[in-house]
């Protein structure tokens, strides 16, 4: 049995500690709120604004950085790579090596470069397509980090001519951030392709007046693209020779930029090759890519299931929020914890929850959607070297921190869309784990008894039992072996 408490008085210099990290926690833009909370014993001010009473949206284009930023490797699929071919008479071809590929020697040292042993699942079937001549049109889903980013920009290095001094490759990101990784890549790539360069068009960047443009790929956020060929003329559509659109999942999120992008494409010569990407597959995101490329090949990989099956669930009865404080620390005192995530509905009561935790002396971080990027990537990846034990969290990352070690998942408030009825996508991404890494896992639900009804919902559509607890039942507690 352990417990994480430090027990007994922190002591002064334990305090001040405390209180700058948690004013680190909390950053300076959220400290212009209106109400003010003084933490007791902390000597630590935190503002609860009016804000913190919103539950956090899911910002798409924001997680897919996130996504690019704390990724340690490529994700691996047990799925086979699903082929809808133009033409279903001409060979497939796939590629177990980049040799293969035949492809120019600088650009082949560039991937080795950069670690890359073999083609990913979805390279294999992608690249030789992309590759191809004539040039073939291609529309590519799969989850984010089995290799799409790299597999276009393989195509983009390729098919530029280097002694050709104007744009010959554009690319279309939904943000400045997201075509800024794109860029890396590129240029990681593409190291040894001396000569080949890459510009971006995105707000703040200036188009050159007067002068042409020299660099051969153009990567750029749809509105600032179509400014830059349109009213500025600066980049000419009839020399593009590949078309990417990526993230179109998240392109089709943002207000404007679906007909923006369409008006780009419409401009392209017939013979560009028109390349679209996406980590997801909804009815829309299909729609918009078939309006967007004709005659496409399609590439579609299917994403590793979540499920229930390994995880226990467990929920305690509450009358308040003080109340499932106590009900946690009871379960805390009685079994051992590895790492565990709390998700909380709004941001004031993350903060509340870590302001009590830090102050019994637990090592906690605080992930919600006031932190840059960035900033979130460095929470996420401490709390992955084990800095942190307990990561408390909105909704902001219900989705994509895959943190292998956590072993307890905490849902301090139950996940409720805003119809009022259960949000059951969002229960199963929290708690649920692919089938393939079968890691045990337990879940507790605290929760007031008029919401009782809300988690037998969960329950019968999950067909899978939640079980009560007693958080005063110490021998109960203790006997959740994992
Ligand atoms: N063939 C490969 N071998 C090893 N690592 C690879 C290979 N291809 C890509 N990677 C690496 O795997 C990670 C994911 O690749 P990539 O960014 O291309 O995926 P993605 O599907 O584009 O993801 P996203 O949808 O988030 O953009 C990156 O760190 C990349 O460097």
């Amino acid at each position: 049995m352990a417990s994480l408490l430090w027990g007994g008085d922190a002591g002064a210099a334990e305090s001040e500690r405390l209180s700058s990290h948690l004013s680190n926690l909390i950053p300076r833009k959220s400290l212009r709120g209106l109400k003010s909370t003084t933490v007791p014993g902390l000597g630590a001010s935190i503002n609860i604004s009016e804000e913190d009473e919103e539950e956090d949206m899911v910002d798409l284009a924001a997680n897919s950085l996130l996504n690019k930023l704390i990724r340690q490797s490529l994700v691996e699929s047990t799925h086979r790579v699903e082929v809808l071919q133009k033409d279903p008479s001409s060979p497939l071809y796939s590629v177990k090596t980049f040799e293969e590929l035949r492809l120019k020697e600088e650009l082949l040292k560039g991937i080795y470069a950069m670690g890359f042993n073999r083609p990913s699942k979805i390279q294999e079937m992608a690249l030789p397509m992309m590759l191809a001549h004539p040039p073939q049109n291609l529309i590519a889903q799969s989850q984010s980090g089995t290799g799409k980013t790299a597999a276009f920009v393989l195509a983009m290095l390729s098919r530029v001519n280097a002694s050709e001094l104007f744009p010959q490759c554009l690319c279309l990101a939904p943000t400045y951030e997201l075509a800024l990784q794109t860029g890396r890549v590129v240029e990681q790539m593409g190291k040894f392709c001396i000569d080949v360069e890459v510009m971006y068009a995105v707000r703040g960047n200036r188009a050159p007046r007067g002068t042409d443009i020299t660099k051969q790929i153009i990567i750029g956020t749809p509105g600032t693209v179509l400014d830059w060929c349109f009213k500025r003329k600066v980049i000419d559509l009839n020399k593009i020779r590949v078309f990417v659109l990526d993230e179109a999942d998240v392109m089709i999120d943002t207000q404007g930029f679906s007909d923006q992008s369409i008006r780009i494409q419409r401009a392209l010569q017939p013979e560009c090759q028109m390349l679209l990407f996406s980590a997801t597959f909804e009815d829309s995101v299909w729609q918009f890519a078939e309006r967007i490329i004709p005659d496409p090949n399609v590439i579609k990989l299917r994403k590793e299931e979540l499920t229930l099956n390994n995880i226990r669930q467990y929920y305690v009865l509450c009358d308040s929020r003080k109340d499932k404080y106590q009900a946690l620390c009871n379960i805390y005192g009685g079994i051992t914890i590895g790492q565990a995530i709390i998700f909380c509905q709004t941001r004031r009561n993350a903060k509340w929850l870590t302001v009590e935790m830090m102050q019994d002396g637990h090592q906690v971080s605080l992930l919600s959607g006031e932190l840059t990027v960035d900033q979130r990537a460095s929470i996420i990846q401490r709390f992955r070297d084990g800095k942190e034990k307990v990561l408390i969290t909105t909704n902001v990352c219900a989705r994509g921190i895959d943190v292998k070690q956590v072993t307890i998942v905490v849902n301090f408030d139950l996940p409720i869309n805003q119809a009022g009825e259960p949000d059951y996508e969002t229960y199963l991404h929290r708690i649920g784990r692919t089938g393939r890494f079968g890691k045990k896992g337990i879940a507790f639900n605290m929760i007031e008894v008029n919401k009782l009804p809300l988690l037998f919902k969960i329950q019968d559509h999950f067909n899978s039992k939640i079980k009560q607890l007693d958080p005063d039942d110490m021998d109960e507690i203790e006997k959740i072996e994992y």
